[in-house]
């Protein structure tokens, strides 16, 4: 994500407010399922309108704007799809990334409870178990499509030399596991995980390189103990959905289930200032996991490497990543215990 502009004039101030229109637009091409009927064809906004049932007024208004942001294409007053609009967001194209786009469509109906949320500190939807088979097995589906890019990107630099056994805690749909597989093909990886996130990395695994040396363990690690040993815990996208204290407590009960020089390896929206303020993306993520979760949030890699070393890890430092090419800005952080 770019760097958000500083708030200082009042015209800087109403952009900032007025940022909501591209979004909400492009919600509403989502919401019409705009790029699934204009497809792979071209189309006049009469046409169009007949298709999509909506007023030739409206679309026409819609399409244009969809047009100066990239994900349309404008030609003699028809439209067609952009290359990303007819491939990732057109429900009949296999690289479809339909749970991804569902769930950022949801964050406009729960950042529109923002307020509330703010008032009692409490997520907007306390009723949705994260063990609900059918949310889980969405939600998993919508990591995958999240990661599927940046984790081959980021699986490279991290160094695993001799590494035989890797711990993917709270791995989800196993895309992290399954590509450290990938390049590894030495390492045993063991996803753990709720039981239908893990219905949903078999199925992916199933048709993936290395996935035949991946372990499943259905198991809410933050209420039992991790049986196994490891040589090396990859924690990805799961710190930031707990409380300080939750991830104290977990990293203390995860010490003796790594092998000697063993390490714990976190990658998460870190807050890199001392202010913890930036970078912006991490902050405002923070604001999902209000609205979100019960106790999560954003941490600065300083405050986790200090969890880390009370939990008894020896080293904590940080795995540099090539500038955009993480799941995030500003690295992993790598803790190991003493050999
Ligand atoms: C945001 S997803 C991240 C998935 C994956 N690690 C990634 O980076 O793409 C968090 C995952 O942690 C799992 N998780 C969170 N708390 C858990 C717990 N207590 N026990 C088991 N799994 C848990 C969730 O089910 C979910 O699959």
């Amino acid at each position: 994500m770019k760097p958000l502009p500083t708030i200082r004039t009042f015209e800087d101030f109403r952009d900032a407010v007025n940022g909501y229109r591209l979004p909400r637009l492009i919600l509403t091409a989502l919401d019409l399922d705009l790029f699934t009927h204009i497809g792979t064809g071209t189309w006049s906004i009469p046409d169009l309108a007949k298709q999509v049932a909506a007023s030739e007024r409206g679309l026409n208004i819609l399409c244009r704007n969809l047009a100066s942001a990239g994900l349309l294409i404008k030609k003699g007053g028809r439209y067609r799809s952009s290359r990303l609009a007819a491939v990732e967001l057109n429900a009949k194209s296999p690289h479809h990334r339909q749970a991804y786009v569902e769930l950022l469509r949801e964050g406009w109906a729960n950042w529109s409870q923002l307020t509330e949320s703010v008032r009692t500190g409490r997520e907007v939807d306390p009723d949705t178990s994260p063990d609900d088979p059918a949310y889980r097995r969405q939600f998993s589906w919508a990591m995958h499509h999240r990661a599927v890019e940046p984790a081959p990107r980021v699986v490279v630099q991290v160094p695993l030399k001799g590494v035989k056994t890797l711990l993917d805690l709270g791995g989800g749909p196993g895309t992290y596991a399954l590509e450290f597989l990938a390049r590894h093909p030495r390492l045993q990886a063991t996803l753990c995980d709720r039981a239908p996130a893990l219905e949903v990395a078999r199925e992916i695994a199933a048709t993936h390189k290395g996935g035949a040396r991946l372990s499943y363990l259905p198991l809410n690690f933050m209420e039992a103990d991790v049986p196994g040993q490891y040589d090396v815990i990859w924690y990805s996208n799961v710190l930031h959905i707990y409380s300080p204290e939750d991830n104290q407590a977990l990293f203390k009960r995860l010490v003796p289930i790594l092998t000697p020089g063993g390490r714990l390896i976190i990658q998460d929206a870190f807050l890199l200032d001392r202010e913890g303020l930036y970078p912006a993306e991490a902050n405002l993520f923070a604001g999902t996991m209000l609205l979100c979760t019960e106790r999560g949030n954003t941490y600065s890699l300083s405050e986790t490497a200090g969890w880390l070393r009370q939990a008894g890890f020896r080293r904590v430092r940080t795995i540099p990543i090539k500038k955009g090419t993480g799941d995030w800005e500003g690295g992993l952080l790598e803790a190991s215990l003493s050999r």
